[in-house]
């Protein structure tokens, strides 16, 4: 246990997760459809119930829970309020939260959004979030260097899930020091030089800043090879696309390679859609499966 106050960097509070409950998150999306299959209402009372289940069925079987920001925001303010329960819920339960909100602006902004997502005693305090650097790695250095003031974490967007996004994002960079690399490529390496540069990263199994790999992505068509080891400190990788959008357990290490070790695989549909009374059973079993897959 440590001291009241100590800061222990998100990578190795990752780290602790994966061995103790392995690489599985809970995606909490509650979309209408779903709401309406667990029997809620499409309002934030529902969202209050819906959320305040999953999080009773995922804690204690799973160590990472990933709310979808999106599905709370349109319910405007009263979503938000909802939301700030659930953060606390799940983060009182001993789970990782990643706050799935893409954020991304000018670097003055982006600290802000930052601060809202990030800062100790924030009413919507998270564990990590995610983040889009289409502005620019630097304009989240400012946001990547207090997180880690805080043992907080962060995910960038870099080769997503969604099949639409390889028109861009493995497009090749014409100028700039990594010109040559694709966009999804340079993010990644940008990270990984990040972790490299902070003064305890010979230290580290993990670094704190990761990056986001669709599992249904072809890593090696989007500029970033999986069979090269990658430099310590170890890559975090938030990985949507199991489950609902096609990938499995078993793909898992043929779509990561080297990067299987950090892999957070996110599922968030496949275990929602078993309903409230087996949702349970859901979690427990795919976190089997996964565990079945090794590190
Ligand atoms: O590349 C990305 C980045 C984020 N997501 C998000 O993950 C979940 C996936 O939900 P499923 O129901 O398991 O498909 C959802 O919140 C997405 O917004 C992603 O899918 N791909």
């Amino acid at each position: 246990m440590s001291a009241p106050g100590t800061v222990i960097p998100f990578g190795e509070r990752l780290e602790a997760v994966f061995a103790a409950y392995g690489r599985l998150c809970v995606g909490l999306d509650p979309h209408a459809s779903l709401l309406d299959q667990w029997g809620q209402p499409d309002s934030a009372e529902g969202l209050r119930e819906f959320g305040l289940r999953v999080i009773e069925a995922a804690a204690d079987r799973v160590g990472i829970l990933k709310p979808q920001i999106a599905f709370f925001e349109r319910h405007g303010a009263a979503g938000y309020a909802v939301l700030e329960r659930l953060l606390a819920e799940a983060r009182d339960a001993g789970m990782l939260v990643i706050a799935d909100v893409k954020r991304g602006d000018i670097g003055s902004t982006v600290e802000a959004y930052g601060e809202a997502w990030l800062r100790r005693g924030s009413s919507l305090e998270a564990d990590a979030m995610t983040i889009s650097a289409y502005q620019g790695l630097g304009s989240i250095e400012q946001v990547m260097l207090a997180a880690e003031a805080g043992g907080k974490g962060l995910f960038v967007l870099a080769a997503t899930s969604n099949p639409e996004a390889s028109a861009i994002q493995r497009a090749v960079l014409q100028q700039s020091s990594r010109a040559g690399h694709t966009v999804a490529g340079a993010i990644t390496q940008g990270v990984i030089g990040w972790n490299q540069s902070r003064s305890d990263a010979a230290s580290r199994a993990l670094g704190s800043v990761g990056v986001v790999f669709g599992a249904t992505t072809d890593l090696r068509a989007a500029g970033i090879p999986t069979d090269v080891e990658p430099p310590r400190p170890g890559l975090p990788v938030l990985a949507p696309g199991f489950g609902h959008q096609g990938a499995e357990p078993g793909d898992l290490r043929a779509r990561f390679g080297a990067y299987a070790a950090g892999v957070i695989a996110n599922e968030s549909r496949s275990l929602l859609s078993a309903g409230p009374d087996g949702i349970g059973d859901a979690i427990a079993r795919r976190a089997d499966e996964y565990g079945a897959v090794g590190a």
